[in-house]
């Protein structure tokens, strides 16, 4: 009975359109549309088309492109991984296996069974069942299914090794994307996919073993062939090859490993071991449950957390003991395999990168070590190291940088670097004291602290010596303030504090400091002298410190007292005197008779109103130490004054790298008279720091003893650190060598050991000693400490030889006899300026010489006599000047000069002479030279040499 094409399609579930076209290659022709009727013969033979030849295994619901596409479903890529391996056994036909459970291992599948000639419909929607099983339904009549095909070889994948797992992913992609395209070229699921372009179009998939081509007779294979099973991989006919699309790199990717698994490993040995085949099939099993228990929320037993998630990330089912050993095995033969090298590294690497991401700008607390530096970049240690090495710096991880290689390094990074200081103790405890805010109640007025500054010799120490009624002034050496001094006196129910520092300029720093604490600066000008270099810096000091200023216009007492002359010289320097109507307070005074010290004293005092100079006495006293001093008898001496707060016996004291617990204090104007507290603006003697603590440093009272003392060695190893790098302790290396052999050995230098009764002594030698720079010629101050010489100096100086400096200081007894065995020289000096000009001097001695040439006279050679065991001895006659014995000739021959020699022996007649003069004649013999001849000229001079100074 006639069926028209439509019916026939409708009934295999096929597009009319394919239908017709099917009926042409089936070769039932002339059935141009859907609306042709076909004869049973030509049913039968459409239909036998369809399912492909006789012997081949037809899939369950294959009907071709009927089916529709499976919906893509999130669980497809698990399918993808999960496929499965098809074992051919050693009699019959072929078999399909799908293997997905130990039943179905034992049960026959449905590819085992002859396939009918028409596949029912419902057999179609069967084959929705599983995504891979729709795949087989897309697959043409008479091959293996195509999506089997992928299972298989996706089997043979995950048991080469791990990362088969990714690669069947992208194999179960590339699935999705075909099931996904509409039309026959997307539906279709190509061989060369799967096995590579090789085999296209054969018609019939290889069979990987030795199970041969089972459709042509497995039967034919040999015994060995046949104990062992078969993978066999399904054909596609030639003519269901669509076109062929470029394929992407991935999918050939995940072939690879399907030509090189063993069917040994697919099915049991003979040895009984378990198959990996098995072990896969299991691990299948597993991901199934775990797919359950994961949707079903169950926990998963025996699995940490992290083992899981690993797995989960690497897509491999959990493997036992041997799996996993074999697994590794076959990894460490990949690694060993060409082109595996860079991914090996990298997966050693495994370890968690703690590292912050690169960055342009770093900051880094210093001091750093190398990993600090890779910590903060972001980069792994070792480029670091690299960088390092190049540099030729060999550095382990934990090597400290200094800022100049960490911000080298940095750069070579391309990073900026900022450096954090790290907050020291003394940053935290003593900027808090400095931070604190007194209340405006607590407050309350203080004496006012005047500062006497001005020229050398102006009369400062006189004034205030006379203010005070002590004298000081004609006790000082060389009668210059060699000393800050502070004291505090009473002018009625009023206290004023007052503090004169050292007028010369060498004392600079000094009064400096001075004018810091000052309130009230007073200008001391002679009025026979006026305005000096050092008025005129005293007035800056002040003005720099923002104080109001008083002029004592001193000497007034002399004839050749000029006030006109000195304010004018006030005024040109910015002090416009009051009675010239300016807001500078002139006092015209005299030390000498008196005069005007009252009128200096209610002066100051009114500004000092004017100001309501007040502090806060109830609170922890900061103040500084304006002098300190350290001998055996009292040990430390710190002249202090205090800015707010009140001082008390036993308080913590810390005060730059000294610290220690108030043991006394006294009066310094008397020092007898012992003082419980000192309160603002006090100045005070004060005893109990551990050394001298500096000059100009402010001192703070803790709660803490050992806080005090962590501050005071943290500044002490600070300032052993820069005292080190500024006289540059460093190893010789080759450079320095180099520099050293090239003439800079040439540089004579003057090893000095300074000790001194005060620091601010110290510091004054030292800015003198500065100035004694010569190129030849450097002082090189090995130590500068305060105290009498000790025995340590001694051994200092033999050891480094080195002259000791020792200002209004003594050797001690042990010290003294020890200069004297070891030859150590002790100079002893109570004023700076011998100390320069001696050191000068001294100086001066070891510049080299300048050496001048000085011309004596010429000698005409008569005769030239050649003496056996002599040599030749040159018979002259003096024509010009003067030939001396020990001086040197240049011989000239036909107006060249072809030597300069010094003379040997001079002789007049047969004995020897000193000098010959002009018109005599002379034996001349040179040091060697004998090659003289007559009517050579010797030109005679000698080396005179100048003693230099540092003026030259
Ligand atoms: N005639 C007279 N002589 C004075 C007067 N004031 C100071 N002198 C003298 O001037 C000299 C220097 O006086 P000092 O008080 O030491 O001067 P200074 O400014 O303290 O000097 P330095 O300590 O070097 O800073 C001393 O010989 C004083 O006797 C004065 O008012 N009249």
């Amino acid at each position: 009975m006639a069926v028209r094409i439509y019916s026939l399609a409708k009934e295999l579930n096929v597009d009319s359109k394919e239908l017709v076209d099917i009926c042409t290659r089936a070769g039932v022709p002339g059935k141009g549309s859907a609306l042709a009727s076909l004869t049973d013969d030509e049913v039968a033979k459409v239909k036998q088309f369809m399912s492909g030849p006789s012997d081949a295994p037809v899939a369950k619901g294959a009907k071709g492109k009927a089916a529709p596409p499976p919906p893509v479903r999130p669980t497809e890529a698990r399918g993808a991984d999960r496929m499965k391996v098809i074992v051919t056994p050693k009699t019959g036909g072929p078999r399909l296996s799908p293997r997905r459970g130990s039943e179905e291992e034992e049960q026959p599948t449905e590819a085992e069974t002859p396939p009918p000639a028409e596949a029912a419909p419902g057999e179609a929607a069967q084959a929705e069942s599983t995504p891979s099983e729709a795949v087989a339904s897309e697959a043409p009549a008479g091959g293996v299914p195509a999506g089997e095909v992928a299972e298989e070889q996706g089997a043979a994948v995950a048991s080469q090794a791990a990362e088969a797992a990714s690669a069947a992913e992208t194999a179960a992609e590339v699935h999705r994307e075909k099931l996904a395209k509409p039309g026959p070229l997307a539906r279709m699921v190509r061989k060369e996919d799967y096995i590579g372009p090789a085999n296209s179009g054969s018609g019939k998939m290889p069979v990987v073993g030795a199970g041969g081509d089972q459709r042509k007779g497995g039967a034919r294979k040999s015994p060995e062939a046949k104990a062992r099973p078969a993978v066999r991989l399904a054909a596609v006919p030639a003519k269901a090859q669509p076109k062929k699309p470029e394929k992407p790199k991935e999918e050939a990717k995940a072939q690879k490993p399907v030509m090189t698994l063993p069917t040994e490993v697919l099915g049991a040995n003979k040895l009984g071991s378990k198959p990996l085949a098995q072990h896969l099939r299991r691990a299948e099993r597993t991901l199934e449950a775990e797919q359950i228990r994961e949707r079903t929320g169950g926990a998963r037993a025996k699995e940490t957390e992290d083992d899981d998630s690993r797995r989960k990330a690497s897509g491999r089912p959990m493997l036992g003991g041997r799996e996993a050993r074999q697994l590794n095995r076959d990894r460490g033969n990949r690694r060993q395999r060409p082109g595996f090298g860079r991914r090996v590294r990298r997966t050693r690497r495994s370890g968690v990168n703690t590292a912050a991401p690169r960055k342009g700008r770093i900051e880094i607390q210093l001091p750093c070590t190398v990993r600090d530096l890779s910590e903060a970049a972001g980069v792994p240690a070792r480029d670091i190291q690299r960088i390092l090495m190049e540099e030729g710096v060999m550095a382990t991880i934990n090597t400290p940088m200094d800022p100049e290689l960490t911000e080298f390094v940095a750069a070579e990074l391309g990073m900026d670097v900022d450096f954090l200081q790290p907050e020291t103790l003394e940053d935290k405890v003593l900027r808090r004291l400095d931070e604190i805010e007194d209340d405006e109640k607590d407050l309350q007025d203080r004496p006012p602290v005047i500062t006497f500054l001005g020229h050398v010799d102006h009369g400062k120490t006189s004034l205030l010596d006379k203010l005070i009624g002590i004298d000081v002034a004609s006790g000082e050496s060389g009668g210059i303030t060699q000393h800050i001094r502070a004291y505090q006196i009473e002018k009625g129910d009023k206290k004023i504090s007052f503090v004169d520092t050292p007028g010369h300029e060498a004392f600079t720093a000094m009064r400096a400091r001075g004018a810091n604490v000052t309130d009230i600066a007073v200008i001391v000008v002679a009025a026979d002298d006026g305005v000096m270099p050092q008025t005129e810096e005293a007035i800056s000091h002040a003005r720099a410190a923002d104080v109001p200023i008083v002029v004592a216009l001193n000497k007034m007492d002399l004839p050749g007292a000029d006030p006109m002359k000195a304010m004018t010289g006030l005024s040109q320097n910015g002090l416009q005197p009051s009675e010239w109507g300016g807001d500078v307070e002139v006092v015209k005074t005299s030390a000498a008779t008196g005069e005007g010290l009252d009128e200096l004293l209610d002066t100051i005092l009114t500004v000092a109103e004017l100001h309501e100079y007040k502090a806060n006495p109830n609170r922890s006293a900061i103040g500084v130490c304006l002098e300190a001093t350290q001998d055996a008898d009292q040990g430390v001496q710190a002249k202090m004054i205090v800015e707010t707060g009140t001082l008390r016996i036993g308080d913590i004291v810390v005060c730059g790298d000294a610290y220690g617990r108030v043991r006394s204090m006294s009066n310094t104007l008397d020092k007898h008279q012992k003082m419980d507290e000192a309160g603002p603006t006090a100045t005070v003697n004060l005893t109990g720091f551990d050394v001298a603590p500096p000059a100009g440093e402010r001192f703070y009272v803790l709660d803490d003893v050992a806080q005090a003392r962590e501050i005071a060695e943290a500044r002490a190893h600070q300032t052993r650190s820069e005292f080190l790098g500024q006289t540059g302790y460093q190893h010789v290396t080759l450079e320095t060598l180099f520099d050293r052999l090239d003439g800079v050995e040439e540089v004579q230098t003057l090893n000095l050991i300074i000790r001194a009764d005060v620091r601010g002594s110290i510091e004054a030698i030292q800015k003198e000693l500065a100035k004694l720079e010569h190129p030849e010629v450097r002082l090189r101050v090995l130590q500068a400490s305060v105290g009498g010489v000790t025995a340590a100096d001694i051994h200092l100086a033999d050891a480094s030889d080195a002259i000791i400096i020792a200002f209004n200081v003594v050797p001690e007894e042990s010290a003294r006899s020890l200069a004297e065995q070891s030859g150590v020289q002790v100079r002893r000096y109570d004023i700076i300026y011998k100390i320069t000009d001696e050191l000068r001097a001294a100086m001066e001695g070891m510049l080299r010489p300048e050496k001048m040439e000085v011309s004596l006279g010429r000698a005409l050679i008569q005769q030239v006599f050649r003496i056996s065991r002599i040599g030749s001895v040159a018979g002259c006659r003096v024509i010009q000047g003067v030939v001396e014995r020990n001086a040197r000739a240049r011989v000239i021959r036909d107006s060249t000069i072809i030597g300069d020699y010094p003379i040997d022996a001079l002789k007049r007649e047969k004995d020897d002479a000193k000098e010959v003069r002009e018109g005599y004649e002379c034996g001349i013999k040179l040091s060697g030279f004998n090659d003289i001849k007559e009517a050579d000229l010797l030109e005679v001079y000698k080396v005179e040499e100048i003693a230099r100074s540092f003026d030259d």
